[in-house]
Parts: C-alpha cells; sequence; structure tokens
C-alpha cells in the first residue's frame, strides 16, 4: 500500500474551459479495432493512461506496428485476428483495465497461439465466467489458472464458427462488447444471432462499441435490445484518421466542480458524442445546476443543488461523481442500480459509504443502492469534517474526493497518483482550474 498524501485546501471557486484528454473506453475499443483492421489507422486524442498503456503494450507484444508521429499513434491493421508463433506461449500483463482484458480474452480466442492473460490482485477478483461461457459456446479452449470464473487465464487459440450464441450481460457489459467486436470477423456459413441474457447493465457502452464496429465497416444488425444478427466472413477497414472524443467519465469531476462553486465549460464532449457518460449533465440540471448541452461541448454554472433519487445504471462511473456531489445539495442523495459497482476496481459501495461517513455524511448502503444525507441537512450548523480518504487504488474514489476542496474544510486524498488508471494530470488540471 503507496502512502502518499495530498491535501487540497478549501474553500475554492472555479471558473474556466477545459479540453479534457480521450475517452478510456474509445481509445482502447480504437486501438484493438484498428489492429484487427485492414490499412493503418491514425489515431488523435488517444488517452494516454495506465489503462492504454495496457492495451498497446499487449498490441505490440502480439506483433502489432504501433508508432507514436506527433500527437497521433499509427496502428498498422492486420486485417484479421492475431497470429502468434505457435512455440511459445505469448504472456499478457493487462494491469487493472478491463477494456484491456475482456476484449483481448475474446480477440484471442479466435487467433492462433497460445496466450496467458493476467493482471493485478484486483484484475484477479472481477469475473469473467459470463464471457468465457459464451466464447466456449462457440468452440473456443480457455483454461482459468487460478480460481474458476477469473483471471488469469490460458488461451489456446483456435478457429471460432459463426452460429447460435447467448451472453450473460448482468454483471458487465463489457463481456458483450468484448464478443460483439469479434463476431463479425468468425467464419462460417450462417449469420451469428446473439441473445443476451440476465437484467443488462452499463447498456450505453454497447453502443459505443456498434457505433464503433460500424466506423470500422463492420456490418451488425441490432434486432431489439437482446438480440443482433451479425453477418460472418467479414473485415474490419480502417476509418483512415480516427479521433478520440474527450472522455466523458473525466468531464464529471468538472462539471461537478462547476455546479457546486462557479462556472465551468469542458470541450470534446457533448450532445453528439458517443459516450453514455454525457447524461451526467442531465443530472446536475435535475439537482439545479444550470446547464448548456452543445454538440461538443458542456458548460455548467452553480446554482441551489438539492438532491435527488437517481436510477444511474447507465452511467456506473459518472455515477460515483453523484455521490460526492450529494454532500453539496440540501437533503438526501439516492443512487440507485448500481450493484455493479462492487465488481470494479474496488467494493466501490462499500469504498463510498466507508469514506462518505468520515466527513460526516449519513450514508445508507445496500446490495445496490446507496443514500447520501450531507452533514448540515442531518444537522442545522453542522458542517463537513476535514478526512483523509483512502482511495483503495481506484482512480474514481481519488477524483471524485476531490470535489471536497470546494468546501472550507478541504480534504486530504491518500494514493492520489492512482488516478493514472484514466487521468494522469487530473490533479494538475484541478488545480489548475480552482483557486
Ligand atoms: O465498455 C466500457 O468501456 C466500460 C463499461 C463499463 O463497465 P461495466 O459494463 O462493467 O459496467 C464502465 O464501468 C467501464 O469503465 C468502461
Ligand atoms: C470500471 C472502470 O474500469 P474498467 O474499464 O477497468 O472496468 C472505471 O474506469 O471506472
Amino acid at each position: 500500500m503507496k502512502h502518499n498524501a495530498l491535501t487540497l485546501s478549501g474553500p475554492r471557486v472555479t471558473e474556466g474551459c477545459i479540453r479534457l484528454p480521450g475517452s478510456k473506453s474509445i481509445s482502447n475499443r480504437a486501438l484493438l479495432l484498428a489492429a484487427l483492421a485492414e490499412g493503418t489507422t491514425r489515431i488523435d486524442n488517444l488517452l494516454v493512461s495506465d489503462d492504454t498503456h495496457w492495451m498497446l503494450s499487449a498490441l505490440k507484444q502480439l506483433g502489432v506496428s504501433v508508432q507514436q508521429v506527433g500527437q497521433q499513434y499509427h496502428v498498422q491493421g492486420r486485417a484479421g485476428f492475431f497470429a502468434a508463433s505457435q512455440l511459445a506461449q505469448v504472456s499478457l500483463f493487462l494491469g487493472n483495465a478491463g477494456t484491456a482484458m475482456r476484449p483481448l480474452c475474446a480477440a484471442l480466442a479466435a487467433s492462433s497461439g497460445s496466450f496467458e492473460l493476467t493482471g493485478e490482485p484486483r484484475m484477479k477478483e472481477r469475473p469473467i465466467g459470463p464471457l468465457v461461457d459464451a466464447l466456449r459456446e462457440l468452440g473456443a479452449d480457455i483454461r482459468y489458472l487460478e480460481e474458476e470464473g477469473f483471471p488469469p487465464l490460458e488461451i489456446n487459440g483456435s478457429t471460432l464458427l459463426s452460429g447460435q450464441v447467448s451472453i450473460d450481460g448482468s454483471l458487465s457489459s463489457q463481456y458483450i462488447s468484448a464478443l460483439l467486436m469479434i463476431l463479425p470477423l468468425l467464419e462460417g456459413q450462417e449469420n451469428t444471432r446473439l441473445e443476451l441474457t440476465g437484467d443488462l447493465v452499463s447498456l450505453p457502452y454497447i453502443d459505443i462499441t456498434l457505433a464503433m464496429m460500424r466506423e470500422f465497416g463492420a456490418q451488425v444488425e441490432q434486432l431489439d435490445e437482446r438480440t443482433f444478427l451479425i453477418p460472418p466472413g467479414q473485415r474490419y477497414v480502417s476509418p483512415g484518421d480516427y479521433l478520440v472524443e474527450s472522455d466523458a467519465s473525466s468531464a464529471s469531476y468538472f462539471l461537478a466542480a462547476g455546479a457546486i462553486a462557479g462556472q465551468i465549460r469542458v470541450e470534446g464532449v457533448g450532445s453528439a458524442s458517443l459516450q453514455g457518460d454525457k447524461a451526467f449533465a442531465d443530472v446536475l440540471a435535475r439537482m439545479g445546476a444550470e446547464v448548456t448541452i452543445e454538440p461538443h461541448a458542456i458548460e455548467v454554472q452553480a446554482g441551489p443543488l438539492q438532491g435527488g433519487d437517481f436510477d444511474l445504471n447507465a452511467i456506473p462511473d459518472a455515477a460515483m461523481t453523484i455521490a460526492t456531489l450529494a454532500l453539496f445539495a440540501q437533503g438526501t442523495t439516492c443512487i440507485r442500480n448500481i450493484g455493479n459497482w462492487r465488481i470494479k476496481e474496488t467494493d466501490r459501495l462499500h469504498a463510498m459509504a466507508t469514506e462518505l461517513r468520515k466527513v460526516g455524511a449519513g450514508v445508507e448502503e445496500g446490495e445496490d443502492w446507496i443514500c447520501i444525507t450531507p452533514p448540515s441537512s442531518l444537522q442545522a450548523a453542522t458542517s463537513i469534517q476535514h478526512a483523509t480518504i483512502e482511495t483503495y487504488n481506484d482512480h474514481r474514489m481519488a477524483m471524485c474526493f476531490a470535489l471536497l476542496a470546494f468546501d472550507a474544510a478541504g480534504v486530504t486524498i491518500l494514493d492520489p497518483q492512482c488516478c493514472e488508471k484514466t487521468y494522469p494530470a487530473f490533479f494538475h488540471d484541478f488545480n489548475q482550474l480552482t483557486s
């Protein structure tokens, strides 16, 4: 456990404009699709962070040529799945990047060669069984090396054939995205018919996947929310230049800052964005902030904030920012339908409840919900207390607790560099925009 700490003094105000780094979700999808595609893709605004580092280094180990040319990353596509030497196993370390582990598991199951996929200790506690089960339905040879249902995995790549396949989407949408991305490249005579089972979660991320598959030239038909039809024998084709949108989850910290204490404009994400987390701005508006949404920018101005009751299943990452924003709203804020917070970087429901209590908030926590009441709404004239916040190696815990800099108490954040998972310059940018 690292013990560096960063103290943010308060109270602060914020004013300004920021163009955020690239979306993690789009960056890792763009890298993989570019690697599988015919032709060279020149990617602009690729996120440079731990999660994209693990995808990039894995692709390079798999023989993909990626060159940095100025601000762009040039990925030379393979026009199909990967082909590793049959002589030696390729061992890939993927940190704690769900968006590297799940898609690479699927792509390598259909490639040739033998692979081991592993990661940080927490990655070994994050389930992958539903994806492995679906890939096995298609004929994949995948073995659990430690605990059944979890990484590390041994994958012996083989030709997977198109056909009928179903997948449980009740724990993570990433399994579905991972599977979808390989289906157009399968060989076979019949269309693949993919059925989603279970109570689906994080649905907007599946829309990102579908949109990007189409941007790379694939044909995929969605018959209804749970059924997809994908013709086999397709190729991804590089779109040439690919611009990664700014990260809408990263935007949530700055938009929330504007809602509490000033005025903020974020550029590179807006109503035209592929990312479901743009809907965070709608939650701010419902809580009382003044929000203007343009196709490629969002502006927020502070207003008196009111708590509320929100189902945030569609935006699980940005939902964490609502939990700390609740400290600045009148009354109680409940966030519901977020059960899969428990299987992300840490058990986020438990971590959030524990740390919010340290500043004096009233917190109730259920299996898939959390309700937060700020100290002043619990008892008049009671204020937020300064606390030292444990971040549990979870970048979003570090970033969303930065909002306490808008209270006179300020905050001390342990291990702030865990934000490198998706936003290495976060505290630098936060300090630039606040005073
Ligand atoms: O597909 C993606 O890029 C992601 C999907 C979401 O995960 P779940 O589907 O597991 O909720 C999200 O939390 C994660 O940060 C990125
Ligand atoms: C859940 C997250 O990451 P991952 O892609 O590793 O699932 C996240 O970034 O909040």
